[in-house]
């Protein structure tokens, strides 16, 4: 929380303090600050020392009074720092002099805060729309961010829904191309004579039907990104017209004869697994190597449940007119389930928990009659079925390891023959 009844410069400091991550609530007076205390949960006081009504250090004391513990940073003119003794007896953290310098600042504010503060460290980070919370996904935004400014083409792997897309928009936002325009194409959505020409253009009369000149989205997306998604579904021949664009940075149009120059950053994403295609020789190794130059695989949702909650409320304060939650046992439904269709699929489940609840709570029978089937729903099984299960497996494998030989299997599992006879028998192996 930030004290100070100058109304400008609470605001920029705000913004500064935004910018390195922190959640801030402005209070114009000391008074102010106590009534919103009380409604808000504040980590640590940022006040002005100079305030008219009450000044910095009688908040101070109301605060120790009330609020044991809170850490408090008093900003204070050149020359006006009370006596260090006093200040210390009167539990203030630390002093700031104004003008504020940020490091100073920043410094002051890490060394003050608890170690786990609840509006900082936990907040949910969203770069360029590409919301995460889950460590795997935290990992995955700084490779971003260390390869977005390059002019590298990036391959995005990961299943269906998983948000290939939108990490392929976060890339172009935060590169040296976010002015250009940002095109994506579905390459597996196309029959190949259509696909090479949207992706190429043709010129008037190239072939039946070519009744003017199309421009190509290769060149539509000069100074920009272009996105071939689905690139595993390229045909062949087509990968050979699109390896010559990515070594001599030219296109030419179906039925051209002039080459024309771009300047395209080229990302592709696939579920597929381009390095298997590759061996099988479904796809160009030459090409792969050119598309691949970094890669990103991005979780499964079931991989990353810590993104759960925060993906259902942003998607519910996106698709809901007025302010719903989700019971906490619709979010155990939610975190439970094993998302074979990832984030789509989320998004999908709390757009029809919106329509079908008109109350502001949404219920875990609402989300389970979202979900398909009773049978996938599980993604966590209970530690009793996951015991019996480790158990079949691991005598399966001993059997397998032992050729079948039961008594060799009991040697090994450290189990006398009948016991190892009885364990079959519960399982069910013959
Ligand atoms: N991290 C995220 N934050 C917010 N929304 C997300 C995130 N990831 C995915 N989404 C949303 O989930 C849906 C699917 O995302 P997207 O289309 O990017 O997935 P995809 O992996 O490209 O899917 P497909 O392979 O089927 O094309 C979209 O509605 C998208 O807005």
């Amino acid at each position: 929380m930030l004290v100070d009844d100058d109304p400008a410069l609470s605001e920029l400091l705000a913004m500064r303090l935004e910018s390195h991550g922190f959640r801030v609530t402005l209070a114009s007076s000391g008074h102010a600050a106590l009534r919103q205390l009380a409604n808000t949960a504040i980590d640590l006081v940022l006040t002005d020392l100079r305030m008219d009504n009450m000044d910095g250090l009688a908040l101070n004391q109301k605060l120790q009074a009330s609020y044991a513990g809170l850490p408090v940073i008093m900003m204070t003119a050149h020359g006006s720092i009370p006596d260090a003794v006093d200040a210390i007896q009167q539990g203030i953290t630390a002093f700031i002099t104004k003008p504020i310098d940020s490091d100073e600042l920043l410094a002051a504010i890490n060394k003050a805060l608890p170690e786990q503060s609840t509006s900082h460290a936990s907040e949910p980070d969203n770069f360029h729309g590409l919301y995460h919370q889950s460590a795997s996904m935290r990992q995955l935004v700084q490779q971003i961010k260390a390869i977005a400014p390059s002019q590298a083409n990036i391959l995005i792997q990961g299943e269906s829904g998983t948000g290939k897309e939108v990490t392929a928009r976060a890339i172009h936002r935060a590169s040296s191309h976010a002015q250009g325009p940002f095109i994506a194409i579905n390459c597996g959505a196309l029959p190949a004579h259509l696909l090479e020409s949207e992706l190429f253009g043709h010129k008037k009369g190239a072939f039946t039907g070519a009744i003017a000149d199309k421009q190509g989205l290769i060149q539509s997306a000069d100074q920009g990104t272009l996105l071939l998604d689905e690139i595993g579904d390229m045909p062949l021949d087509l990968q050979v017209k699109l390896l010559r664009v990515l070594q001599e940075k030219t296109v030419r149009p179906i039925g051209g004869h002039q080459e024309q120059t771009v300047n395209v950053r080229i990302l592709s994403a696939s579920h597929k697994n381009i390095a298997q295609a590759v061996s099988e020789g479904k796809f160009r190794e030459d090409l792969y190597y050119r598309l691949n130059v970094v890669q990103l695989s991005l979780p499964s949702l079931k991989e990353r449940v810590e993104d759960i909650p925060l993906l259902a409320n942003l998607f519910l304060s996106q698709l809901s007119k007025t302010p719903k939650r989700l019971s906490p046992d619709a979010m155990t439904a939610l975190l439970s389930y094993a998302w074979p269709g990832n984030i789509r699929q989320l998004h999908n489940v709390i757009e029809y928990c919106v329509a079908m609840t008109p109350g502001s709570h949404i219920s875990e029978d609402s989300v389970l009659n979202a979900l398909p089937a009773q049978d996938d729903r599980q993604a966590f099984i209970g530690l009793n079925d996951a015991k019996r299960q480790f158990e079949r497996d691991y005598i399966l494998k001993v059997l397998a390891l032992c050729q079948n030989n039961v008594p060799q299997a009991a040697k090994l599992a450290q189990r006398n023959r009948s016991d190892f006879y009885k364990l079959m028998k519960k399982h069910d192996i013959q």
